[in-house]
């Protein structure tokens, strides 16, 4: 696991945009073959939101190609509430790029038959062989997605009963108003996320300090399931210096030194690959 510490939430934002950029542009996405994107809601991917829709705006990013699953919704809220996450995505990101509609993909919260709806997510995932890169957010109590605490870490895509302190948490969005919170939602297992090749998660603010410690200090735990990541072979976790605050100083230490090091690593890989097409030009003039 790898983790990436930046000033604030802007320019946590700012880093997973450019590192998403880089991951579509180097898959070269087709209609045939598309990359593929898990998404989260939440107020903490609104920077990164913003940063992908400049890249796009600059056109050095397209969604042409891209298709997306969203992590969660809740259930029974009406899809064009303010606060559904399919109003999020479309206010938030969609509506700002250039992906065809009919390549989002998120869960029905008002799907007649729930079971069938999440068996369906799973298998259109599958169908897509599978999801390239899954960014993630967490809530205080060390959520991904809606996996609260004591979900599975073999869980798929499901009905879920919120924390009480995920309502509070939320009650936010919705005029304060705890009674107004849905009680349940749909939401990836964790065990879709870890299926995915890649997983980026952000982490901004101090009230996700603790979150933050248990999940990459301690083990693998049902009740923080974002420390499920330290099962998978390539997981980065892009957080700000406030989300650090509960981390030991050694901690933060050597994960910068690491970050230090794959610097230089990568900036000796592009001086010896710019060499060689200088080496590669010469050869060809004397030809
Ligand atoms: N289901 C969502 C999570 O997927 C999200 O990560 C979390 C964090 O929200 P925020 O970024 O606003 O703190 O909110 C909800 O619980």
């Amino acid at each position: 696991m790898r983790l990436i510490i930046r000033e604030d939430p802007t320019t946590v934002g700012d880093y997973i945009a450019n590192y998403i950029c880089k991951r579509i542009n180097e898959f070269e996405p087709t209609p045939q073959r598309p990359f593929v994107l898990g998404l989260p809601t939440g107020s903490s991917p609104i920077p990164t939101y913003k940063s992908l829709i400049a890249l796009v705006k600059e056109k050095k990013l397209s969604f042409k190609n891209v298709v997306t699953f969203n992590m969660d919704e809740y259930v029974g809220l009406p899809r064009d509430h303010p606060e559904s996450y399919h109003t999020f995505m479309f206010r938030e990101f969609f509506s700002h790029i250039d992906i065809p509609p009919s390549q989002v993909n998120i869960l029905d919260g008002n799907a007649e038959d729930l079971i069938s709806e999440c068996k369906t997510y799973e298998n259109r995932i599958k169908e897509y062989g599978g999801i390239e890169l899954f960014l993630g957010g967490i809530g205080e109590d060390g959520h991904i997605a809606f996996n609260e605490p004591g979900s599975s870490l073999a869980s798929r895509t499901r009905i879920k009963t919120l924390a009480y302190d995920t309502i509070l948490a939320n009650a936010r969005f919705f005029n304060n108003d705890i009674s107004a919170v849905p009680r349940m939602a749909l939401t990836v297992g964790v065990a879709t996320v870890l299926d995915s090749r890649e997983v980026v998660v952000v982490v901004t603010g101090q009230r996700k300090a603790l979150a933050l410690s248990k999940a990459i200090e301690d083990g693998v735990n049902h009740l923080w399931t974002l420390s499920a990541l330290q099962l998978h072979p390539w997981a980065l976790i892009v957080v700000d210096e406030d989300a650090t605050a509960e981390l030991h100083v050694k901690t933060v230490k050597y994960f910068k030194s690491i970050e230090r090091v794959q610097d230089e690593v990568e900036r000796t890989q592009a001086l010896l690959k710019a060499r060689g097409k200088i080496a590669e030009k010469q050869v060809g003039s004397l030809e």
